[in-house]
């Protein structure tokens, strides 16, 4: 890996960049020059030379315009802002918005069974500086527990099981933990039928590796320490080690000590999410299998009247939507802000849209319940 993959990028800083390398920065000298030349060889007063300056202008008729609209489009902000909102609007054609195409999503799941799957960070709470003060809202909590009254719902995070949960405290929902490395079922019977063949699901695919990552944690702590804002989290089946607090010069010094440490560990293998390198098994298993099993779990193996539905956020969420792309089944939602390479069919800007989007879908629920004739 090279330090250029692990410097954690988000999304729009590259996008920006690349804008800004795309587009011309001067106008074609023979417009503007010549008028100025022309004016400047007649001599004469300020105002003069500004008349004639101004149907030199005139004149050029054409000319003038592509001068104006060169001079627009080297115009660094106007060029940015062009080109940003221009790879906005194909994006969001490709990935419209959840709420905008609601009616969409909720017609593809007639007759079928939703089971919403929920990332944390990013997707039920904003992204903050400290990863231990990342509290979700009473009402996004509210409106995922109305979720979870009608639809099954797990909760799939990179964070480790018992900190999401404790984050999140909705004892009927799935959590899958440590990115889907951690599997546990509802501790209270939830409200919606459930379907035939669904089992209870416990599941530690990366076990015999919690040693392994105990003793790398403690290492990574140890070689970061002397890097300042830099924190490392014990995820217990996977280890973060965070960027967010660090300033960008010492990024590479950091990607560096990362590592450094890792290397002498061929069993495990670095990702990257928003700011943060996480340490995880190279076992085949991420938050795309953790979907799978739990849609398993729940009776739902290759059947056709089931709706998943994945909402997240990070990079680590791509492997839930590329499940679903290869299934040809499901719907995936990209929580952000700015254009993303994503496997996703939708978006949604914030975790504000997200708390949105999912009390309209309670609302709907409530509203075809209620059409249901009563026999
Ligand atoms: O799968 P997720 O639930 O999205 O968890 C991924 C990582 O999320 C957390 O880090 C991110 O959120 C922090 C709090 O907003 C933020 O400070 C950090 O920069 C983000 O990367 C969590 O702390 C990590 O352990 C998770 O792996």
């Amino acid at each position: 890996m090279t330090n250029q993959n692990v410097i954690v990028q988000e999304m729009g800083m590259a996008v920006a960049a690349a804008v800004a390398n795309s587009y011309p920065c001067l106008p074609p000298r023979s417009c503007g020059s010549a008028a100025v030349a022309a004016a400047s060889a007649g001599g004469g007063s300020a105002m003069s030379i500004k008349k004639r300056l101004l149907s030199s202008l005139e004149l050029s008729g054409s000319r003038v315009n592509a001068w104006v609209e060169s001079m627009k489009a080297s115009s660094p902000t106007h060029a940015k802002a062009t080109a940003i909102d221009d790879l906005n609007t194909a994006w969001m054609r490709k990935h419209p918005s959840a709420l905008s195409k609601f009616e969409q999503i909720v017609s593809a799941s007639k007759g079928k069974q939703i089971v919403m799957f929920l990332d944390y960070d990013g997707t039920l709470s904003p992204i903050v500086d400290d990863p231990d003060s990342a509290f979700m809202s009473e009402s996004m909590r509210a409106a995922v527990r109305d979720v979870a009254s009608y639809f099954p719902t797990a909760i799939v995070s990179g964070r480790c099981r018992d900190k999401v949960y404790d984050f999140v405290k909705l004892t009927e929902l799935y959590y899958a933990g440590s990115h889907g490395m951690d599997i546990k079922g509802p501790a209270k019977t939830p409200k919606y039928k459930k379907s035939k063949g669904s089992k209870a699901p416990n599941h530690q695919p990366a076990s015999e590796f919690l040693p392994m990552i105990e003793e790398v944690y403690r290492r990574l702590v140890e070689t970061t320490k002397s890097t300042p804002g830099a924190k490392v989290e014990n995820n217990k089946f996977c280890a973060s080690v965070h960027f967010r607090c660090v300033d960008e010069k010492y990024w590479s010094d950091l990607a560096d000590k990362v590592k450094s440490v890792i290397k002498e560990y061929p069993m495990l293998r670095i990702t990257q999410g928003r700011k943060v390198l996480e340490i995880r098994p190279t076992i085949k298993w991420d938050k795309g299998k953790a979907l799978e099993f739990l849609l398993e779990s729940l009776g739902f193996a290759d059947c056709s009247d089931v709706l998943p539905v994945y909402i997240g956020d990070d990079r680590t969420d791509e492997d839930a939507f590329k499940v679903l792309r290869d299934r040809g089944q499901g719907i995936g939602i990209l929580v952000t802000k700015n254009p993303k390479e994503t496997k996703a069919s939708y978006s949604l800007k914030e975790p504000a849209e997200v708390m949105d989007f999912l009390t309209r879908l309670v609302d709907w629920k409530r509203l075809t319940l209620n059409d249901e004739p009563i026999v």
